[in-house]
């Protein structure tokens, strides 16, 4: 079985866009957990634009699924990390400013670096995840830093299928056979919807977890949106 970990930035986002409360991050992580959502991932980013350090703080005591922190570890992250206790920490090599994330780690040239968190995350009892290319080299390194998992960042596959290239998906299954070898557990994310999810679950041999926020934010909106319209043309008869 595949776990859906749902990622909720985007309702940090939409949030902070008035300053209040609404959407509720609380309530929302809450209720995907009520609905069957089998974790809630965050991306804390340093200028704190969706996810604040404190939603960390607040939702360990609500998340009781699996709870993931994404990021890049530099010391408030990782200060953040030990101090939350996730069940799982997923390591992303994000350039400050960055848009969203947009590559995975070179994990041969960062290999003594990863090797270092990885241990210092696992000693704490965190769970650990590398977030990679679909590259076999990459995988090999990931191997070497003694990490539990990768995280396959599906941005190429996600742009490649919607274009109408299946074949997209060839180096994700290399890299998820080699990683089944190699006794690395295998989680994905990164631009996965409604419209890829299925495909790609069906071709990838081990897939543990998917991380899905983006899309899975914006179809839900659209999916609610002609019940909600039709709430407010009720009240306003
Ligand atoms: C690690 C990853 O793949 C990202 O998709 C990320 O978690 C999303 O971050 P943003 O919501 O900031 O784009
Ligand atoms: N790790 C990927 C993730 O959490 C969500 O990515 P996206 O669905 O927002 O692109």
């Amino acid at each position: 079985m595949t776990k859906l970990s749902v990622n909720i930035n985007k309702i940090a986002t939409l949030r902070n866009a008035r300053g209040g409360n609404v959407p509720d991050l609380l309530k929302v992580a809450s209720d995907i957990q009520k609905f069957g959502g089998q974790g809630i991932t965050i991306h804390p980013r340093p200028d704190e634009r969706h996810i604040r350090y404190q939603d960390a703080r607040d939702l360990k005591s609500i998340v009781y699924t699996e709870f993931n922190i994404e990021g890049n570890p530099q010391h408030n992250f990782i200060d953040l990390v030990l101090e939350c206790k996730p069940d799982q920490v997923t390591l992303v090599p994000d350039a400050i400013g960055a848009i969203t994330s947009s590559a995975g780690w070179d994990t041969v040239k960062n290999q003594a670096y990863l090797t270092e968190m990885i241990q210092e995350f696992q000693r704490n009892g965190i769970r650990t995840s590398i977030f990679v290319d679909p590259a076999l080299e990459m995988i090999e390194g990931a191997k070497k830093t003694g990490t539990d998992r990768i995280e396959l960042y599906t941005e190429a596959f996600a742009h490649q299928y919607s274009a109408g290239n299946e074949k997209g998906i060839t180096p994700y299954v290399e890299s998820a056979v080699l990683a089944n070898e190699l006794g690395l557990g295998i989680n994905a994310g990164h631009d996965l919807s409604l419209d890829n999810i299925q495909f790609f679950k069906e071709n990838i041999p081990g897939l543990l977890e998917v991380s899905i926020g983006h899309a899975l934010i914006a179809e839900a909106l659209y999916l609610g949106l002609e019940n909600v319209v039709n709430m407010y043309l009720r009240k306003l008869k």
